[in-house]
């Protein structure tokens, strides 16, 4: 029986399929067990835009391979519910999968005489499909859709996306057209609403570009083998970056919970500090130091008198939030920091290089600098291109748009450091590391100010995780150890994210509101602020601790996030 999965990694599609094959050959009853779950997924999405399964109008694109075979036998199992369901093929009938095209035909499945025309009447309003079913390609594909496929979609697209248009799609394995192992777009593809793949992720539905055009992807299990093979990317779970939190015992105290080093804010950019400080303390930091000028202090301290500008010990820096590189005497003093951070006088420091700290680090990388996996780099995409193109690879800020996994896998190469390059969803690549996948939060957060409460709580975890290793309490050996820097960066990321969607009003809104003649639609959230998020980020705190069942059998006070005031209740940093 098909069931959902528990597996994040996402493997290549040549490894899945010679995995699967020797279990496929000659049955179909994979495809049944697929199509089950494919209809299944129909009917919810059915159910949830307009009530009733019976008399929806479904359009199933159907390609040749197996892929278009689901569909076919997805589309079937709809025809039996009472849906109007028209195939419209991108191959020639004697192409499709026969004995799925037979069942569908016996269940009352229409094949389109003019495909082109059914598509066209598919996006078209008033009597247009309720659903779509995109089985044009799955993981046999290769390189962008071919002209009959493409031109199938084309009409679909132009109905724009995922909730401006009249209709939902489901994708089969992934939306047709993507680059199913790097997440890259080649050419159109029809974003999805659902995406319902089998066995395990591939890594387009981890990657931007292509990630966000899934939609919600269910993975399920019909029985087949997970490959033995590198893994491209992984999604890890809440519950598993929740275990990189820890509660403070009787005999903590701010040097092993962790001190952050702050060099951020300017005469320009003030407010960045105020938002990385309060982000540091309010992730737990034990303490959190200030290097800024007198102003920038000051607007800090009127804030949050708990931080200190005064050099001294940190686990951790945060370097470059709102820094700016016009002040030369400030830029000179963050370079000497950075160079400290690299270890030149000593031993190098786990920190974030952020914003306008990164344009030192290429100078210093161009004349033989090197990070290491606890440095982590912030970069959007402009910044990594920059990045890249300092060190000699010149990448324009489009190319690094169109393949965010390889540029973020290279600069983590070219530089040593950990690399979380801010794309939706966010990347983590380290040098030799499995790359990361994290879902960075509601577009609520494409607000000043949301990066530099990023580095602020990326730093606190940071200093918390060098603070348990100099307490001889880090998790897991070598291999653990040398991924650490990235997995406190996925945390950090979703900690962020958490805080994001409270902040938005999102978290205790259910999924969907019903708002006249009983049709359903998403609840949006509302604009936050960025010092809304470092409030907010308490309550994720708790929420990413508190999901790990494990934490009763942990904690010294199960069941409470950092705090020390109220021992035996929900109290937070
Ligand atoms: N083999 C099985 O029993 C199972 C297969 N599964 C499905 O089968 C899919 C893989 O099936 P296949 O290996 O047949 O491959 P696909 O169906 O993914 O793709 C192959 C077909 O697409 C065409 N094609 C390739 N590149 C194209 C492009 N760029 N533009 C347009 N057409 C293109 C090929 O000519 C061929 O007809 C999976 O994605 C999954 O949906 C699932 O049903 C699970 C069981
Ligand atoms: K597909």
């Amino acid at each position: 029986m098909s069931q959902l999965l528990p597996t994040e990694n996402a493997y290549p599609a040549r490894a899945v399929a010679d995995a699967e094959a020797p279990l496929t050959a000659g049955t179909d009853r994979y495809m049944h067990a697929a199509a089950h779950a494919l209809a299944r997924a129909a009917v919810e999405e059915l159910r949830g835009m307009r009530g009733a399964v019976p008399g929806a109008r479904v359009l199933l694109l159907v390609g040749g391979g197996h892929n278009g075979g689901d569909a076919l036998l997805a589309g079937a199992l709809l025809a039996r519910r009472g849906c109007a369901v028209t195939a419209a093929p991108a191959a020639e009938i004697s192409r499709l999968h026969a004995t799925a095209l037979a069942d569908a035909c016996a269940a009352g499945v229409r094949l389109a005489a003019d495909p082109m025309a059914a598509a066209r009447a598919a996006a078209g309003g008033a009597a247009g499909a309720d659903l779509v079913v995109d089985g044009l390609t799955g993981i046999g594909a290769t390189g962008p859709l071919r002209p009959a496929a493409a031109a199938l979609i084309a009409p679909l697209c132009a109905a724009g996306d995922p909730g401006e248009r009249p209709f939902r799609v489901l994708a089969v394995d992934l939306p047709s057209g993507v680059g199913v192992d790097d997440g890259t777009l080649p050419g159109p593809a029809l974003a999805a609403d659902r995406t319902v793949t089998f066995t395990c992720f591939k890594a387009a539905h981890l990657a931007p570009p292509a990630a966000p055009r899934c939609g919600r992807v269910d993975v399920v299990d019909l029985g087949l083998p997970v490959p033995d093979a590198a893994v491209l990317a992984c999604r890890p779970a809440d519950a598993e970056l929740g275990r990189l939190l820890r509660v403070p015992g009787d005999r903590d105290h701010k040097y092993t919970r962790g001190v952050v080093g702050l060099w951020a804010g300017s005469q320009t950019y003030p407010g960045a500090a105020v938002l990385a400080a309060s982000a540091a303390v309010r992730t737990g930091a034990g303490m959190v130091r200030l290097a800024a000028p007198a102003r920038v202090v000051d607007l800090v301290l009127a804030r949050r008198p708990e931080v200190v500008p005064a050099d001294g010990r940190c686990q951790a820096l945060v370097l470059g939030p709102g820094t700016d590189p016009a002040d030369a005497p400030r830029a000179a003093e963050l370079d000497a920091a950075l160079g400290r951070v690299l270890g030149e006088a000593g031993e190098p420091v786990d920190a974030v290089i952020d914003a306008g700290a990164l344009p030192l680090l290429a100078a210093r990388i161009a004349t033989g600098g090197r990070c290491m996996p606890r440095q982590v780099l912030t970069p959007h995409a402009g910044e990594a291109a920059a990045l890249l193109g300092a060190l000699g690879e010149q990448t324009p800020r489009e190319a690094v748009e169109a393949a965010p996994a390889a540029a973020a896998r290279r600069l983590a190469e070219l530089t040593g450091a950990t690399v979380l390059l801010k794309t939706t969803p966010t990347l983590i690549a380290s040098p030799g590391g499995t790359l990361l996948s994290v879902d960075s939060g509601p577009g609520w957060l494409a607000t000043a100010g949301s990066g530099d409460v990023l580095a602020g709580i990326i730093g606190a975890l940071l200093a918390a995780r060098r603070a348990d290793a100099e307490n001889g309490k880090a998790v897991g050996g070598e291999d653990v150890q040398a991924e650490a820097p990235a997995r406190c960066a996925a945390l950090g990321v979703r900690l962020h994210a958490v805080a994001a969607a409270r902040a938005a009003g999102l978290v205790d809104a259910s999924p969907a509101v019903t708002a006249g003649a009983g049709r359903l639609f998403a609840c949006s959230g509302h604009p936050l602020a960025a010092l809304d998020l470092t409030e907010a980020i308490p309550a994720a705190w708790n929420h990413l601790w508190s999901i790990g069942p494990h934490r009763a059998l942990n904690s010294p006070r199960a069941g409470t996030a950092p705090g020390h005031a109220c021992r035996g209740k929900n109290v937070h940093p």
